[in-house]
Parts: structure tokens; sequence; C-alpha cells
């Protein structure tokens, strides 16, 4: 077997070998070993982290182990941070006869060899980028392919991965696929260094103690003793200093004094050089002895004044090596800058490939460099056009411009102008929001406002709060929207003013989240008062073809929740136009969602739907985008009901409500539970249909959604009446609609009131048959 399986040692065949142990009573590794048990038996990938030392790899045995897999099952241990990449795949995946030169004869891969049983991918944050999307295959499909093979093979083992490393770190440096790394983390266990289970310490040195030839025994005052040491090596170095110890000291009984001169170390280990050395190694330089070198001259010029002469003395190397050093980290700093200006100029022309190698290769070129404004601000420029050519490959959602993104943000920190900075996370923010993902998009307005605070720039400052409203709208806070929006001071700038440093009109964006969170709290006036506002914005000669759209946006979106079909119509239709003529995606996707809403709205609720359904598909799910996705589904799941498909309605709603929980999107949440309830109504399930609209008040009343608090309301005292329950009705009514504010026309709010009307006038004080039968 090849060397870099395992730490040199070959597969194992574990049930030939004794049964494990793994020694612990601490809290902590009592925890391990109860979700090693619960974890165990799944199929489910597991990633141990911890520090080295530590015992992952024992933890990944145990999880084979006490698995149910076939008891052939092989253990294949291997070390990813070993193999040469170009070898990464015919070795997992094995390769047939003549795939290469060289390739003699078929050859079996580690996935077939693990058969049933388990393959340990240990450090896995070392695995090559290049192949990662490969291994990400064989975990999403179970096959793979062996090189110049045709046919996929299955792979029936279990993966359990490790690291040492912090990979989220790693993915947001891009050196680590996200998609990978949430499919390798579906279940994680995290084995603490030593430090944090000291308790665990005395059984181990037994444990160890006792696999010696000659145990040696430790005196309650020594094993104290190690108890309190520090252990930088963690359980391996703790077996190490047992074994030392059992070989080397003439007595077997252990005592303090016998143990310390076994601690205390030799003249040679006492320099600081292993603390020094760890330092160095924990430095996230990918090739640490040239960062050695360079920090010794750099150190040694600095000592001297700049004397190359004296530093090279110092160094005790002659001065041409100095020199020669330095003059190649110049030739270095004009290579990054050569890339640097073609992979601009090919960014330019598109070649978006071309480009982000390139740029790539002056980012290696960089790692070499010194860390002075300069270069950060040149580290800065190349991952924000890194981000912009993986947007080009891979769409504007894709984790790699993300991570593109956050490198940029890191390395501009400091040195770049804090409107730049913004820009970049509002970029960054933007893209979250777009693909749902809500509690990263609030932590990222939350730092945008942090960097507001810090600059006190009323630019930054607005575009931050404006974030952090529209985020918390989508998480169903409206309240607090509105209050961000207040602080914002959006709401107050001059009917023209529009731009903000992203030159977007932010002002029409504001007016758009006011008047969907006022609508939602019930403020109807307020909403009303902005879909005025907004109204007036559509016609504005001065607006260009990109803020007309967004006025559009915001006041066909007002237009649908107020039901006003007739001013629907044909902002729908001139956003989608306009957006079409213009090229804007995302708009035009708007738009038809819009288009279909009015449709069904006339009577045709089947190609209203249809509308709707393939503009959601092809203007969002097809980029990546999970925005707006509950309010589609709503207006869909409304359609098909109104088209009599309550069956196609009530499973649209139970797949929405899955993906809106996942993403905790909650905007429309008490709306999806409504039509589902009534989905269930019309298939004939009464107690379902209850339920169902139950729920949806309740939601509603927790988020405080009037709109979704008097639709739940109408449609439950209509079941209920139905049902002869007419004072439970009455009062659940009343109660629902007695403070909603009456000044604008709402016709949820007048059917309401008409229902209210119709159950009301007969004496309350006689119950009906239903209620006596209820006994109510
Ligand atoms: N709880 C334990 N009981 C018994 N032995 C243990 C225990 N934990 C670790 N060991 C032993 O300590 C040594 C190091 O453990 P292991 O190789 O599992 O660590 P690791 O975290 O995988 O290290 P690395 O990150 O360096 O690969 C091994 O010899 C292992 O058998």
């Amino acid at each position: 077997m090849t060397a870099y399986l395992g730490h040199g040692r070959s597969p194992a065949v574990l049930h030939a070998e004794p049964p494990l142990r793994a020694v612990g009573h601490s809290p902590a590794f009592q925890k391990i070993l109860r979700l090693v048990a619960r974890i165990a038996p799944t199929d489910h990938t597991l990633l141990i982290t911890g520090p080295t030392g530590a015992g992952k790899e024992i933890v990944a045995q145990l999880v084979h182990q006490q698995g149910s897999r076939d008891a052939d099952g092989r253990f294949i241990d291997i070390n990813c941070g070993a193999i040469p990449e170009q070898l990464v795949e015919s070795e997992l995946f094995g390769h047939t006869r003549g795939a290469f030169t060289g390739a003699a004869a078929e050859r079996q891969g580690y996935f077939e060899m693990a058969a049933q049983g388990t393959l340990f991918l240990d450090e896995i944050g070392e695995f090559p980028l290049s192949l990662q999307a490969k291994l990400l295959r064989v975990l999403e499909t179970r096959t793979f392919r062996p090189v110049g093979g045709q046919e996929q093979r299955p792979f029936t083992g279990r993966i359990v991965a490790a690291t040492h490393r912090n990979l989220e770190d790693l993915v947001r440096s891009g050196r680590f696929r996200e998609d990978l790394y949430y499919r390798l983390a579906v279940f994680s266990i995290d084995v603490p260094g030593l430090d944090q289970r000291r308790d665990d310490i005395p059984a181990l040195v037994h444990h160890f103690a006792a696999r010696e030839s000659t145990p040696p025994r430790f005196s309650a005052e020594a094993l104290e003793r190690l108890k309190a040491q520090p252990w930088p090596g963690n359980v391996r170095e703790l077996r190490s200093l047992v074994s030392r110890i059992a070989v080397l000291s003439d007595e077997t009984e252990i005592s303090l004094g016998i143990l310390e001169s076994f601690l205390t170390p030799s003249a040679e280990q006492a320099l600081p050089s292993d603390a020094l050395i760890d330092a160095v190694l924990r430095l996230d330089e990918p090739d640490k002895m040239a960062l050695v070198e360079r920090l010794l001259i750099d150190r040694a010029l600095s000592l001297n004044g700049g004397s190359k002469t004296a530093a090279a003395a110092m160094l005790g190397v002659n001065r041409k090596v100095v020199e020669r050093r330095l003059l190649a980290r110049e030739k270095s700093r004009t290579a990054v800058d050569e890339c640097m200006i073609a992979g601009r100029r090919m960014l330019e022309r598109g070649e978006f490939r071309e480009s982000a190698a390139t740029l790539r290769r002056a980012l290696t070129l960089l790692d070499g460099g010194n860390e002075h404004l300069p270069t950060r601000k040149l580290r800065f420029e190349l991952h924000r056009m890194l981000a912009v050519c993986y947007r080009g490959i891979y769409g504007w959602h894709s984790p790699q411009a993300q991570a593109e993104h956050e490198a940029a943000l890191r390395a501009g920190q400091g040195v770049v102008d804090s409107i730049e900075l913004n820009s970049l996370m509002f970029g960054i923010w933007s893209v979250q929001l777009m693909m749902m993902q809500l509690f990263s998009a609030r932590a990222t307005a939350q730092d945008m406002l942090k960097l507001a605070h810090t600059t006190a720039h009323p630019a930054i400052h607005a575009e931050a709060q404006f974030a952090l409203a529209n985020t918390l709208f989508w998480l169903g806070d409206s309240e607090e929207a509105l209050a961000c929006l207040a602080l914002s001071k959006l709401l107050d700038a001059e009917p023209a003013e529009r731009h903000s440093a992203q030159g977007i009109d932010l002002v029409a964006l504001a007016q758009t989240f006011a008047g969907l969170a006022s609508f939602q709290t019930g403020a109807l006036a307020r909403a009303q008062r902005m879909r005025e506002l907004l109204a007036q914005r559509c016609t504005d000669p001065e607006a260009s073809m990109f803020d007309r759209a967004i006025a559009l946006q915001g006041a066909a979106w007002l237009a649908c929740l107020f039901e006003d079909t007739q001013a629907l119509g044909p902002m729908a239709s001139e956003l989608a136009q306009l957006a079409r003529d213009h090229e804007f995606g995302f708009y035009r996707g708007v738009g038809e969602i819009f288009c279909g809403c009015h449709m069904a709205a006339l009577g045709d609720p089947e190609p209203g739907e249809q509308r709707m359904r393939v503009a959601y598909a092809a203007y969002f799910v097809e980029q990546g985008g999970a925005l707006f996705h509950s309010f589609q589904a709503w207006k869909r799941a409304e359609a098909l009901l109104a088209a009599g498909r309550a069956a196609d309605s009530a499973a649209l709603i139970e797949q929405a409500l899955e993906i809106a929980q996942s993403h905790h999107e909650r905007a429309y949440l008490s709306e999806l539970m409504c039509v589902g309830g009534l989905a269930k109504q019309m298939l004939g399930d009464l107690d379902g249909a209850e339920d169902g609209l139950r729920s949806a008040l309740s939601t509603a009343q927790a988020l405080g959604s009037v709109p979704g608090r008097i639709r739940a309301a109408t449609h439950l005292a209509e079941l209920l009446y139905q049902d002869g329950r007419r004072r439970q009705a009455v009062s659940l009514l009343e109660k629902s609609i007695q403070d909603v504010e009456r000044v604008v026309p709402y016709p949820a709010l007048t059917r309401a009131l008409q229902l209210m009307e119709q159950l009301k006038p007969r004496d309350l004080s006689v119950p009906t048959v239903g209620e006596v039968q209820h006994g109510i």
C-alpha cells in the first residue's frame, strides 16, 4: 500500500485486530462516545474535528466498529494531504488499463476497496481544491467512475473525514468548497484537546502504561502533575511520554521526582525553538520555508538600520545572498503587477476563466510579499476581480464568488476607502438575500452598520439600515424593519432624491419595504401612502430604466396586496416589458409573477399560475435564487385553488412551508398556511382544514401580521359557521378585526366585515344544534 495511506500503515481490516479501547471518563469524552453510538448505525457522512493528536482517528475507528456495516468492511485510512495532486483521482477512484501512460493494469481505487467498510479521509482540509467537486459528486450520487472507465460504479461504503483545521475558515478563504463542507458535515464530532478534558489523563496514563512490557506505575502526585502539564501534542504526546518513561526509567514506581526528570526539558529542548517553530507553523502561509527566510531577512535588515552588509553578517551569510533574495522579491512584485494588468484586460473582454487563472497566479506570487499597505490594496483588488470572474463563470450566487468577496473584504479592512468596503459588503449582502441566507444576510447588514458607526457616513448608514430592514422583513419582523427604515432617514428624502452609493434608487426601495412592512403591521393608510409615492416615482421622466423598474416593483407589489386588480395589470405588464427590453433578469421575474397574479385575479387562474411558475423557475431558481419564494408560492397555491386543483395546491403549500422553514423566511408564512387550510377544506378534510387555519391564525398573531390574521380568521369563521359553531365564529372574527384600521379600502377586511354582518343578526344567546353537539 502506498505511503500516504494512513500514517505510514496499511489499511487495516479491523475485525481481525483486538477490539479498540478508547479511554476517557471526562464528560467531554463521554459525550463523544454517546454521539458515536448514535451516529455509527447510520450511513451518514461524518466530519471529525479537533487538534492534532487528540484522538480523531480513534473516534473514526469506533464509528467503523460500531457501525451496522458488513463485518468484513475495511477501515481504509487515507491521509489526503500526502497524496500528490495528480494521483488523487486514480488513487481514490482507481483506473482502467491504459488509462494513462504507465497504467499497465487495471487498479482498484480506495472507494472500491472500502466496499461496505469505511473510508477515512484524514486531513480533508488538504484535499486539492481542483478535485473537491469530484469528491462531492461521489458523496451525492454514491457512484464513481474509474479514470479511463466508461461506467459508473456504486460506492457502498461510508465516509468519515477528519481535520485539525477550521474548515469554515478554509471555505471563507476559497480553499475549500462550501457545498462539500456542508455535505461532509452532515454530522460532526469535535474531539477537544487534552487541556479541555484533563480528567481523562490518569485513565489514559494507565491505559498506555499497561501496554508496555514492563508497565510503569505512577504515584498519585505524579498523576496530578501530569494533569497540570500543558499537552500541545495531546493524547499522542502523552502516549509517547509514558512509553519513554517505561523504556528509560530504572524504576517501575514513578514518583513525582522521577516524572519531573522526564518533564524537565533538556538543554537543547529548553530553547524556545519549539514554541517559535510552532508559532511559525501556525501561520497561514503555504510555503513556510520561504516565509521563515523572508522574516529572518526583514528582521535582520530592520535591526541593522537597512544595512545589507550588517544584516548578512548577523544572518551568517554572504551579503550577495541577501541581495539575491531581495531582488527575487522585487521581480515577483513586478510579476504580480503584470498578472494583475493582464487579468484585468481579460476580465474586461469577458474571458473569465483565463482571467481567474491569471489573477490566482498573481495572488500566489503575492503570498511571498510583505503585508504593507500597497500589498494589501493589491490583494483586495485581486480578490475583488476574482469575485467578478467567478460570478461570470458560475453565476452571481456561486460560493467561489462569495468566498472571493469575503477575502476582498478581509484584505480591504483598514486599507481601502470605507465607501468601497461598504459597496463590497452591500454586494455580499444582496447575494445572501437573493439566496435567502437570511441569518448571514442579517450578520452582513450588522457589519455594515458597524462600519457606518465608525465612519459616521450618512450614505453608508442609510444603506446599512436599509439592508437590515429588508432582511428583517423577510425574517417576519416588520415592526423592527420599520424601525430600521426610520433610522435610515431614507423616507425623509426629498421626492427627487434617489441614488445611493450603489447607484440604485434606494429611496424607492425604502418606500417599498416601508409599504410592505406597514401593510403587514396593519398600518394600512401608511402602506397606501407609500404606494402612492411609488406610483409617482414610476412616472418620473428623470428616472433611469432600472430605477423605474424598482419603483414599479414596489407599486405593483402593494397593488397586489391591496387586491387592486385594476392598478396591478398595467404596472405588472410595464415592469415585465421594461425588464425584458433591458435584460433586468430579476425584475423580469418579478414582473411576470405579478402578471400571473393579475391573470388569476381576472378569473384565469390556471394560465396565471403557469406564468408565475415558469417565471419563478427561470428567473429565480435557475439563477440559484430563492428570494420571493413564499410570495409566489402563496399566489400560485391560491390560483390552483381557484382552478379547483385543491390537491395540487395542498402539495405546493406543503413543499413551500418546508422551504420557507429552511430559510427562516416568515414574511408570508401565515398566508401560506391559510391557503393550505383552504385546500384541505376543498378536499373534504375538515379537521385538517380547521387545524391549518388555526395555525395560520396563531402564526399571524405571533408575527404581528394583521392581513394574515384577517384572512385566517375570516376563513376559520366561515368553516366554524358551516360546522354550526356560529357563536365561536362570531367571537373569533370580532376579536381578529376589532382593532384594524378602516380608513382605506382593503377587500380582505371588507369580506371579514361582511361575514360578520351575515353571522351576527341572529340571537346569539340561543345556541345552534352544532354548538350543542360540540358541547360549546
Ligand atoms: N481516548 C483514547 N484512548 C486511547 N488512546 C487514544 C485515545 N485518544 C487518542 N489515543 C491514541 O493517541 C494517538 C493519537 O490519536 P489519533 O491518531 O486518533 O489522533 P488524531 O487526532 O487523529 O491525530 P492527527 O490529527 O495527528 O491525525 C493514537 O495512538 C491513539 O490510539
